[in-house]
């Protein structure tokens, strides 16, 4: 059985700033979007037969070509994102085949540097019966809850808390469900799984897997990119 891959990238990236969409921001001469798929398509142990990008409205041809010399052997299809991250990703789940599938890996193109170890935990995990797995790393500061005034009303005990990054993994049918029964404010998809009392499984994450987000983060990218270059 094999993997298809969906990545929302049809975020502005306001954030970041600038004026190009952050998908296509480029780092140490590719664009985040390439990088993210190279990642993907360098984890040989998931098998990726399809790969499905939802973009800017508009973009989705240029999108293509740019794409076709990295995804040599895997199906690509390119739809038009939505409003929010969640919409882009159903608009993408939509047109992901449903024969010949057995885990689809939802990864954000601002997480462009995962490496590919990180990606095969995930998909390893779902093959093993796990309906929806999220790679997650230990929280290093303490996180407060606030009130309305943004006065703190609490610390939650850290050794509960995890942060948890993208590729996340699913069971298909389980995404699929999930998404049926509606997006509204969800920031990641295994948060519609948990909505749906579906058990949400973590492996270990990686560093490398920061996502993109402020302008520090791309110093992070150049620097660790330079780094890799230069093994
Ligand atoms: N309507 C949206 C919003 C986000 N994304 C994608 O979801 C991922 C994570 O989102 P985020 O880092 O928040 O990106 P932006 O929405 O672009 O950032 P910002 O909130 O700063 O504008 C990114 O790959 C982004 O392109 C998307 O496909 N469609
Ligand atoms: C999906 C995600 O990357 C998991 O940490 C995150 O929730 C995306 O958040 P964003 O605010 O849309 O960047």
């Amino acid at each position: 059985m094999s993997t298809a891959a969906i990545i929302p990238a049809a975020g502005l990236g306001l954030r970041l700033g600038g004026e190009t969409p952050k998908a296509f921001r480029e780092v140490g001469g590719d664009s985040l979007l390439v990088h993210a798929v190279r990642g993907l398509k360098a984890a040989s142990a998931a098998d990726l037969v399809c790969l499905v990008v939802a973009v800017p409205p508009g973009s989705e041809e240029s999108v293509v070509k740019e794409l076709g010399p990295y995804v040599e052997g895997v199906e690509l299809l390119v739809v038009a994102g939505g409003a929010e991250r969640s919409d882009s990703v159903a608009a993408a789940l939509a047109v992901v085949p449903v024969e010949g599938i057995d885990c689809v890996l939802v990864h954000d193109a601002a997480r462009a540097f995962v490496p590919v170890d990180a990606i095969e935990r995930v998909v390893a995990a779902v093959r093993a019966g796990a309906a929806a797995v999220v790679p997650a790393l230990p929280v290093t500061d303490t996180i407060k809850q606030i009130g309305p005034g943004g006065e703190v009303v609490g610390t939650p005990d850290r050794s509960t808390l995890v942060a948890v990054q993208t590729p996340q993994g699913f069971d298909p049918e389980v995404l699929r469900r999930a998404h049926a029964a509606g997006v509204v404010g969800a920031t990641d998809d295994a948060m519609l799984c948990e909505r749906l009392g579906v058990t949400v499984v973590t492996v270990e994450g990686s560093t490398d897997a920061f996502k993109v987000t402020r302008p520090q983060d791309l110093l992070l990218a150049e620097a660790l990119l330079a780094e890799r270059r230069a093994v």
